[in-house]
């Protein structure tokens, strides 16, 4: 079946909406777990990795005197439970960056993926991403999938430091202020139904995304149209 959608500006959610769960946990996760350590103590001097650390102790209560292998069972435990902790998700980023950097990380995303992205940026709808992941992640993540790099595709990166939790209003809002967009122009595409309230409920057009096997799959999206594939959206873009 066909949705038709009318917007100017498509966001598009990553984890289970462009790739999937298990590229994410099996590539990304497990790419990272056991260099955490490592970087942390690596980048002593790095004011974010030092704010990143901070952080993680703050979150979990643990004290200052903390060393590095106490933040990183509490980042291990964080990424076991796919808690998406904004520390967690600038040290997974620096770490990714530095493995796509280095030929050691691709990402697959679901083959309708690429196609669509570029037929609707063709057709002149603007793109961005919306993700817990980190605004360096993201770019990272696109410049190396197996579709080759997809970056030139968008506008935007939106994360939940620049934006705001995914699943409240106000980063909804942000990200349209950001854009300069009216809510009604902006489309967001997720599998998580409490992302897409929280965009519908600020007046974007939400499509969910429940693709075979993936964990929200068989969740209930309530009002919200939902596919399992990209290819089955028609994005209109209105006319001035
Ligand atoms: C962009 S980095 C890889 C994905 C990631 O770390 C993540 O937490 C994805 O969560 P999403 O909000 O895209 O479902
Ligand atoms: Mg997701």
């Amino acid at each position: 079946m066909t949705i038709p959608l009318t917007a100017r500006w498509v966001v598009v959610d990553i984890e289970g909406t462009v790739t999937a769960t298990k590229q994410v946990h099996g590539v990304l996760y497990d790419y990272a777990r056991p260099r955490l350590g490592a970087w942390i103590d690596d980048h002593p001097d790095d004011a974010e990795v030092a704010g990143a650390v901070r952080q993680v102790r703050e979150l979990a209560g643990l004290p200052d005197t903390a060393t590095t292998a106490e933040v990183v069972a509490v980042l291990h435990e964080w990424m076991d439970a796919d808690r998406k902790a904004a520390p967690l998700k600038t040290l997974q980023g620096l770490v990714w960056q530095h493995g796509y950097a280095h030929g050691e990380l691709t990402i697959a995303l679901f083959p309708d993926v690429a196609p669509a992205l570029r037929s609707w940026h063709e057709a002149g709808v603007s793109l961005a991403v919306f993700s817990s992941g980190s605004v360096a992640a993201q770019v990272a993540l696109f410049a190396n999938t197996t579709d080759g790099d997809l970056t030139a595709l968008f506008s935007g990166y939106f994360d939940t430091v620049n934006a705001g939790p995914k699943r409240e209003t106000v980063a909804y809002e942000r990200i349209a202020e950001r854009l300069g967009a009216a809510a009604e122009d902006l489309a967001f595409l997720s599998d998580v139904p409490a992302e897409l309230d929280a965009a519908a409920a600020v007046g974007w057009r939400v499509v969910g995304l429940a693709r075979p096997g993936e964990p929200f799959a068989d969740a209930d999206f309530g009002p919200h149209p939902t596919t399992d594939s990209l290819t089955r959206l028609q994005v209109v873009v209105p006319q001035p």
